[in-house]
């Protein structure tokens, strides 16, 4: 039986006929960053978003702190952080009219957020944007505000779709220290991610999905063994190998 702070149950999810998501189970342990791997349209955005609620599976279901997201999406939101792939709106807001709006929608009392938000503001080196509107903040930088509205209620669970797309490389690293960090203190991480040379030296399990199906699983040494490649091979060979055939 799975077990962990997220636990993805047969989950499926068709868009039309279409099988976007299959049979796809695998948990998330306290204190691990798990990251979902695989091609374009391999099913990545689909299943976070069923993570968290915003889709509603055709069958199978998604547990998070012990809550079923079918039928208690707000205790499961209550105790996840999540980074959507696409920015969502808000461009009429303030870096910080944003994070209060956040922090508000959180119940953070209001000291606690402050505080919170100052050390996000400045872990990410966002000082001169709090008064910028959000909708003339570029790609990189709205991105570094998503990441920061996603912690601020410290939760147990992140979901984060590819987080570090547009990020630079000063970003990626702030937020590589912030989420091994978390983990350390026992948060459960799951995030999606095209940056294979990145998620090998950062996750501590992957999880290759092709076509909606978990084709291989496990540490980098497991999913080498799966790929049936050597020590040498890195998880671009594993993934070309397991994906492609080549
Ligand atoms: N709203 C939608 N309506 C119809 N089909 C969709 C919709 N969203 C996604 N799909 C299809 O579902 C499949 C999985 O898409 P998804 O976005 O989950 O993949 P992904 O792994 O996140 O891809 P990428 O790496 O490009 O972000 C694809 O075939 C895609 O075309």
């Amino acid at each position: 039986m799975l077990e962990g702070l997220l636990v993805v149950k047969g989950l499926e999810k068709r868009y039309g006929g279409k099988a976007a998501v299959e049979g796809l189970s695998f948990a998330v342990r306290p204190g691990e960053i798990y990251a979902l791997l695989g091609p374009n349209g391999a099913g990545k955005t689909t299943t976070l978003k069923c993570v968290v609620g915003l889709l509603r599976p055709d069958a199978g279901d998604v547990v998070v702190c012990g809550h079923s997201v079918l039928r208690e999406r707000r205790e499961v939101l209550r105790c996840t952080g999540y980074v959507p792939e696409n920015p969502v709106g808000f461009d009429y807001l303030r870096v910080s009219e944003f994070l209060d709006f956040v922090g508000a929608l959180r119940r953070i009392p209001r000291d606690v957020l402050s505080e919170r938000a100052e050390r996000y503001i400045s872990m990410f080196g966002l000082e001169q944007y709090r008064d910028a509107f959000m909708g003339e903040l570029s790609r990189g930088t709205v991105q570094k505000v998503l990441v920061v509205a996603s912690l601020l209620h410290e939760p147990r669970v992140l979901v984060m779709d590819e987080p570090m797309s547009g990020m630079d490389p000063e970003s990626q690293k702030t937020l590589k220290d912030e989420l091994r960090r978390l983990a350390g203190r026992g948060a459960a991480v799951l995030l999606s991610s095209h940056m294979l040379d990145v998620v090998e030296r950062f996750a501590s399990r992957v999880g290759i999905i092709s076509g909606g199906r978990l084709i291989a699983e496990g540490s980098l040494e497991d999913v080498k063994r799966a790929a049936e490649l050597g020590e040498d091979a890195t998880l671009e060979d594993v993934f070309m190998r397991l994906v492609k055939g080549v």
